[in-house]
């Protein structure tokens, strides 16, 4: 049985993700991202689930920042889920003054606390299930918590089904230690991240390398390096995956211009296949090789 650790307490997001992940694994939470991360690299755990992206707040920095520095972790497997909350209380609480969550939940609810909880003051726990945590403990009154976190912690629903964007989406992805790739499916996505040198056009000279083999971004975003104010790493998604040519041929053009980190290739949970533009797919690049080949070899190519 695999060991998996995933961020928690029990009865987070990332443990449902978790469980679609690596069903039937054995699974461990741990406080922070940053430790379930690190519980892989120091061979504590085989693999740990994390969340990387929502649809309305975007990424998560803990993440990006846990994925950019560190000894390098691969990501294997995503899994996309609905997300939609719930908010906890103590039985039967009449006041709530303070109404904790994860930022990333508290982001997606403001509407709904501003309308139904004017005057609680909205307080940053490290997770959603940590928030009811927190009730249990008495250190807040309310959580804004994953629905499934009613079945660990003795709370009660004030409400539950809320969401300012109805149809929100959190991804989450399985990382561990380098190793074998996943087999490419033709749906996959492939993650990197790039530090350039702070010089005029450095961004856009990366990104052309992928626009000119017409390869589509699935995201981008730039986080600071921390140690140098003004430097940034930039983190990029893009369809596609390294055993392909055409993904080969532009990471090994990106690896000429710039320090590169590999974040892995695995399937994509929507199963989207690539966008493939004439000229720019894999027997295009391996028929544009056999011809330098030929001609090298004197061939009448
Ligand atoms: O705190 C959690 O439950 C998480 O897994 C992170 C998160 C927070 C808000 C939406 C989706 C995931």
């Amino acid at each position: 049985m695999l060991r998996i650790a995933y961020f928690g307490p029990e009865g987070t997001f990332t443990e449902q993700a978790a469980r679609a992940l690596a069903p039937g694994e054995d699974l461990t939470p741990y406080e922070t991202i940053r430790l379930a991360l690190d519980a892989v690299r120091d061979g504590a755990a085989d693999g740990a689930c994390i969340p990387i992206e929502n649809s309305v707040e975007g990424v998560v920095p803990a993440t990006l920042d846990g994925l950019g520095g560190g000894s390098a972790l691969v990501a294997v497997a995503e899994a996309v889920l609905p997300i939609r909350f719930s908010v906890l209380a103590r039985a039967g609480a009449t006041e709530i003054r303070t109404v904790a969550s994860h930022p990333h939940a508290l982001a997606q609810v403001r509407e709904w606390l501003e309308a139904n909880l004017p005057h609680a003051t909205a307080v940053a726990a490290s997770s959603t299930a940590a928030a009811a945590v927190g009730v249990v403990e008495g250190t807040y009154d309310a959580a804004v918590s994953a629905p499934v976190a009613i079945e660990h912690y003795p709370l009660e629903e004030l409400a539950t089904g809320i969401a300012d964007v109805g149809d929100a989406q959190t991804r989450f992805l399985l990382v561990r230690r380098p190793g074998e790739l996943p087999e490419p499916t033709g749906a996959d996505r492939t993650s990197i991240v790039a530090a350039a040198e702070n010089r005029t056009g450095t961004l856009a000279q990366l990104l052309s390398e992928l626009a000119g083999r017409a390869i589509n971004l699935t995201r981008l975003d730039a986080r600071p390096v921390r140690d140098s104010f003004g430097e940034y790493r930039f983190f990029i998604d893009f369809e596609g995956h390294l055993a392909e040519p055409r993904i080969a041929d532009a990471l090994t053009a990106l690896r000429r211009r710039c320090h590169l980190r590999f974040l892995g290739s695995h399937p994509r949970a929507d199963q989207l296949p690539a966008t493939i533009e004439p000229g720019a797919g894999n027997q295009d690049f391996l028929d544009a090789r056999a011809w330098v080949d030929a001609v090298l070899k004197g061939e009448d190519a």
